[in-house]
């Protein structure tokens, strides 16, 4: 199969039976027509912690009692860094770091990319190689940037590398994100988060630094 083609072969006649057929699935890599825009003016400066965008994050808050604790820094153009500690709490295998957690810190980072568009963005499609397991206590070094920018969809690219910001990669990902408005959040979420939120004038001033026209 070329693996430029997400769909296998068997899986596009259309005596099929649905059961079995494969997804035709979105390419995370930009069309030829995509742009990089510029760095937003409100963008937090190169060097800048990013800080979490909502308290309660899995990914990133410092209010979540099992969450992540991912922290992000403003890279210098249309990136970003993280760092993720994997602790026992994490393991999948014994002494390994769980590969949905490691694709969640993945989704974390290239989620944050947000904050250099000064737009909310949401998850559309996640691709993830794991290339070599990552211990538990090991820190996975991140390096997350933008590839292109068509119409709302952000599409983007991340390594996740142990032992060093240099060391070894040991997972890669790509990501489509899709532009949305904070009516995203307030008309699909649990209105008594969603009230809150809104109640924390931190939270609001957050979400109010994500408002724009997609
Ligand atoms: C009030 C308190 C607020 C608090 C929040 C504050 C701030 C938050 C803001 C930002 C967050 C900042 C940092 C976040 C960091 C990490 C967070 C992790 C991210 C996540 O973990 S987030 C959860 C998982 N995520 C979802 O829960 C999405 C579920 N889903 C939907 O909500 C819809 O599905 C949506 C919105 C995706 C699209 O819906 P829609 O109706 O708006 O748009 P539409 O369908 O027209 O698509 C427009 C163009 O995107 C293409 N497109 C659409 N979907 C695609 C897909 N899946 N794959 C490939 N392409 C796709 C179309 O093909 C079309 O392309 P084209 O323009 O070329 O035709």
């Amino acid at each position: 199969m070329n693996r430029s083609d997400p769909t296998p072969p068997a899986a596009q006649g259309p005596d099929r039976p649905a059961a079995v057929r494969a997804v035709a699935l979105a390419p995370t890599t930009p069309p030829a027509d995509a742009v990089l825009p510029p760095r937003a003016p409100e963008a937090p400066a190169p060097g800048a912690l990013l800080g979490s965008h909502y308290d309660h994050c899995f990914g990133c808050g410092p209010q979540h009692p099992q969450g992540l604790r991912l922290t992000v820094v403003a890279g210098e153009g249309l990136d970003v860094t993280a760092e993720f500690t994997v602790r026992p709490g994490h393991q999948g295998g014994p002494g390994l770091a769980h590969g949905g957690l490691l694709v969640t810190a993945m989704d974390e980072t290239l989620g944050s990319l947000n904050w250099l568009l000064h737009s909310a963005a949401v998850t559309g499609r996640l691709e993830t190689d794991f290339v070599r397991p990552v211990p538990v206590d090991s820190v996975l070094h991140i390096h997350a940037w933008i590839t292109g920018v068509h119409g709302r969809k952000i599409y983007s690219a991340a390594e996740g590398r142990i032992g060093g910001p240099d060391g070894p990669v040991a997972i890669r990902a790509q990501g489509l994100f899709v532009q949305v408005k904070l009516e995203h959040f307030t008309t699909h979420g649990r209105p008594e988060d969603i009230k809150k939120a809104l109640d924390d004038p931190d939270q609001f001033k957050r979400a109010r630094a994500f408002e724009v026209n997609p």
